[in-house]
């Protein structure tokens, strides 16, 4: 990487660049990550899965590595995730005859948590993911039926945001959502942010998880919901970027895309896709603060096990052998 133009220099006073990572790609990808990001935020080790595994045991060591990392190497760190119905243990929703605990149990269960994390990095994390994908994704109603939202009602959101604000004032909150310019999950974005402003929640920003296929949404979709989130007078980041080769198969029963090499019309289709997105983001650089990918390299990506278990896919911008695609370049040329 020593010959490398840097990425996130060329991007300095736009905005920081940063990545998704993991107590192993802190090791395996450090060159990359040192020369080419400015932020990171943790994959899963900040899940309350990894980080509260049971009710009196906290394990912080693994995104400690990572908090310590970002600190020696002037990083930002964003942290993932304090909310989500997804990677959080049976027992935070249980009492101890494994059946559904009591509201009050599982709100003292959320300020325990709440309190503990954020307050074990205050000051060493600039912005938590308070909540993350609290919206439905398709259909008539509003809020998701997670497992907090039956426990503690729907205001379970703006519980979560203040508990953070009381254990880090200083942190900037975040709601964070995917499928998050769809126009009508947007909508219901929308209504959520505007409910929590209307009631004084302390919220700061809106993340855009931004994990795209090569030919949608359209740039058009995109900019549109931009433009509504901005609105709101939120900062904006970009907090899980990836740009699968697939096509985003909703429907469960649809059939999914089979495995396709990375060749040369694929390489010059992502590379067009990525300087679309950051010519897009640039032109929102005055609210939009933080464009994460969701990881570094191809060698270590989410994708290659979702949707479809096993499909490799070649969503970011260095390749399995961590060299930079045509995408980097593109992308790099546009700052
Ligand atoms: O949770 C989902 C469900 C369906 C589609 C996409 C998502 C995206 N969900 C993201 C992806 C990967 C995880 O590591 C992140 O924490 C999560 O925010």
């Amino acid at each position: 990487t020593g010959q490398q133009p840097s990425l996130q220099e060329a991007y300095a006073d736009r905005f920081r660049v940063g990545a998704a990572v993991s107590a192993t790609t802190l090791r395996t990808h450090a060159d990359l990550l040192k020369r080419h990001f400015s932020s990171v935020t943790p994959e899963n080790e900040m899940k309350w899965e990894r980080i509260h595994p049971a009710e009196a045991a906290y394990s912080f060591s693994a995104a400690d590595q990572i908090v310590l990392f970002a600190r020696d190497h002037g990083m930002f760190v964003r942290g993932h995730t304090l909310v989500w119905h997804n990677q959080t243990p049976a027992w935070v929703f249980q009492d101890d005859l494994g059946q559904p605990a009591p509201a009050k149990l599982v709100e003292a269960r959320l300020e325990a948590h709440i309190a503990e994390v954020v307050g074990h990095y205050r000051g060493a994390v600039g912005c938590w993911d308070v909540v993350n994908e609290a919206v439905i994704d398709q259909g008539e109603g509003w809020l998701r039926e997670s497992p907090w939202r039956k426990a503690l009602g729907d205001d379970y959101i703006e519980k979560a945001f203040r508990l953070a604000h009381q254990a880090d004032p200083d942190a900037l909150l975040f709601y964070n959502d995917y499928n998050e310019t769809q126009p009508a999950k947007r909508d219901r974005i929308l209504r959520l942010l505007e409910h929590l402003l209307d009631r004084g929640v302390p919220i700061h920003g809106v993340g855009l998880q931004m994990h795209v296929s090569l030919d949608d949404p359209d740039i058009e979709q995109m900019e549109a919901a931009i433009e509504r989130y901005r609105a709101l007078g939120l900062r904006l980041h970009v907090t899980e970027l990836d740009v699968s080769v697939y096509p985003w198969v909703h429907e469960p029963d649809q059939p999914q895309m089979p495995e396709r090499p990375y060749d040369d019309e694929l390489a010059e289709r992502l590379a067009a896709r990525y300087e679309a997105l950051f010519a897009l983001y640039l032109r929102h650089r005055d609210v939009l603060e933080n464009v994460t990918l969701w990881g570094v390299a191809d060698d270590a990506t989410w994708r290659d096990n979702f949707p479809v278990r096993g499909r490799k896919d070649w969503p970011l911008l260095f390749d399995v052998n961590h060299q930079p695609k045509e995408a980097f370049w593109r992308v790099l040329r546009l700052a």
